[in-house]
């Protein structure tokens, strides 16, 4: 498997957050690339959480420096979740077991396979640097006591699935699939995006709840919108989401 043409590799044995090294790393990196680490000492989750990797998981980072305003830059939350995705199908072969849950994660047998967590720099709109963080539990799931009550049990690949990948392979495939569907985004825009994760998404046409520290709004899941938001369609109406987090 040969690595995207363009695209830099780096591969750490340890480090505080492939995040952190990315962003760190952002005046030296000019052109996209890859970091991971096989051991985190401080791994970060969406909304300031904790993230738990055992060892054998998968941890890494692409960094990018876009030149799309910042709400468009936001929109490859949804270009990584589908090639994550991608490879998950393509390292199993299994399509039907995987699914996409709002805004970025990959569920894999209705539990928590992966997440996806974006950090930039810049200001004024502009972005000047993208962290695209991506944990995968390849080889152990963590332990669900820290888990939010409601969220998802977290899964791991190897037990569900038989497949034992080693975190290089992993990134190789994730790395060449990330580049099909960043040259589709940025030649035909979020349209075919869009479409490809509503196809993938889990609990489509069923009643969800969103989340944020101020409110909680049950609906049904009527769709993703051309902005990214969530739609649900509650008694009240129409409500579009710009970030929360989703319970089942
Ligand atoms: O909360 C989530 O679901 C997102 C988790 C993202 C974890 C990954 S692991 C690689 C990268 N480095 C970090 O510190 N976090 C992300």
């Amino acid at each position: 498997m040969t690595f995207p043409a363009g695209y830099d590799r780096v591969i750490l044995p340890e480090t505080d957050s492939t995040n952190a090294e990315a962003l760190r790393r952002a005046g030296t990196l000019a052109g996209p690339a890859w970091i991971m680490a096989h051991r985190q000492t401080a791994a970060r989750g969406r909304r300031g959480r904790a993230w738990a990797g055992p060892d054998g998981n998968f941890a890494a980072t692409l960094l990018l420096h876009p030149s799309e305003p910042a709400d468009i830059v936001a929109l490859r939350s949804f270009v990584a979740a589908l090639a994550l995705h991608d490879t998950c199908v393509t390292l199993t072969g299994r399509t039907e077991a995987f699914a996409l849950k709002w805004p970025n994660d990959v569920l894999l047998n209705g539990g928590k396979l992966a997440g996806i967590l974006l950090e930039s720099t810049g200001s004024g709109g502009r972005v000047a640097a993208l962290a695209i963080g991506i944990g995968v539990n390849l080889r152990a799931a963590p332990d669900p006591a820290a888990l939010e009550e409601g969220a998802l049990a977290p899964v791991a690949l190897l037990p569900e699935t038989g497949a034992d990948i080693p975190p290089e392979e992993f990134l190789d495939h994730l790395a060449a699939a990330y580049a099909a569907r960043e040259a589709d985004f940025t030649t035909h825009g979020f349209g075919p995006i869009r479409q490809a994760w509503l196809a993938r998404a889990a609990r489509i046409g069923q009643p969800i709840t969103a989340r944020t520290p101020r409110a909680e709004t049950r609906g049904i899941f009527e769709t993703v919108d051309a902005t990214g938001n969530l739609v649900l369609k509650t008694p009240e109406g129409r409500v579009s989401i710009a970030a929360a987090d989703v319970f089942f």
